[in-house]
């Protein structure tokens, strides 16, 4: 067998001193980013590390530390549980402690008898908003993955909500919010959290305006509207006319040093 090596003549060499003089930009950026690298490692590499040795889901893996070390019907002990989890064992995108305690303290102050989730995945949000829910409210919560689905309900029935508290629907956010009315017999959404993908923001606020839905106080949270981040959505709701709001800052979930905010909107209605 013949290997052929093609050495770049001299000429095209790039010189020491140019490799030399990237290396304070390559520092200062390791250096600035280093909690996104940091959270590349945990949310991704390690997952997929784990998904691979131990052939479940990282969501399974999450849920059978719950059933381990958590008190079933205790939904307190089933969030210190999953925050123990997302901050020592494995990241995951959890609302978390902090985030959480703004959305506690809305559900507390407006006591919403309607309330739409969009963005289910294990649970953790919906299990807080339940907890703090008035007597005979209603609270729809929407998955489209259908595994993360699953497992939201088993951890929904773990901290002891039943389903006349808790509705899990599996489906895209944009094939339920049309039908929340004809099939859910929904008159008004008193509260919104929206969690999902952040390009579906702008999108599902409008959904829900069409909807008819949204009524004057309807308060809409949506998280992560610095990290990753809704542009469109924000420009929108500061042009529409349409909102009071007001940002929460904050950081990312379970990690200290990347900047992140929540967008706590009041439909207002008329222009
Ligand atoms: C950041 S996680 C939600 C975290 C959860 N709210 C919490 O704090 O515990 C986002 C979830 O939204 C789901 N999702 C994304 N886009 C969606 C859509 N258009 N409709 C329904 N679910 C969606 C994803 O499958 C994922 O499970």
């Amino acid at each position: 067998m013949y290997c052929i090596f093609i050495f770049p003549n001299r000429s095209e060499m790039v010189s020491p001193a140019i490799v030399l003089a990237f290396v304070p930009l390559l520092v200062t950026l390791i250096i600035r980013y280093r909690y996104h690298f940091l959270l590349l490692y945990r949310a991704v590499l390690v997952r997929m590390v784990l998904d691979c040795t131990t052939g479940i889901s990282r969501e399974e893996r999450a849920f059978q530390y719950l059933l381990t070390h958590s008190l079933p019907g205790d939904p307190d002990s089933i969030l210190d549980t999953f925050d123990h989890w997302s901050s020592h064992v494995e990241y995951m995108s959890n609302i978390g402690p902090k985030k959480g305690k703004v959305l506690d303290r809305l559900i507390t102050d407006n006591a919403p008898l309607t309330v739409l989730e969009l963005g289910t995945h294990c649970g953790y949000s919906a299990v807080r908003i339940a907890r703090g829910l008035p007597l005979g409210a209603r609270f729809y919560s929407v998955e489209m993955d259908e595994c993360n689905a699953t497992i939201a309900e088993k951890v929904i029935r773990l901290a002891g909500f039943d389903d006349d508290t808790v509705e899990p629907i599996v489906s895209p956010s944009e094939e339920v919010i049309p039908q929340l009315r004809e099939r859910f017999g929904i008159e008004r959404l008193d509260f919104v959290f929206m969690d999902h993908w952040k390009r579906c923001y702008l999108r599902d606020l409008q959904l829900l305006e069409g909807s008819g839905l949204l009524g004057k106080g309807s308060i809409i949270l949506a998280d992560n509207i610095i990290f990753p981040g809704a542009p469109h959505f924000l420009r929108y709701v500061k042009s529409s006319g349409l909102y009071q709001h007001r940002i929460h800052q904050a950081t990312l979930e379970y990690f200290r040093g990347i900047r992140d905010g929540m967008a706590e909107l009041t439909f207002i209605g008329t222009k």
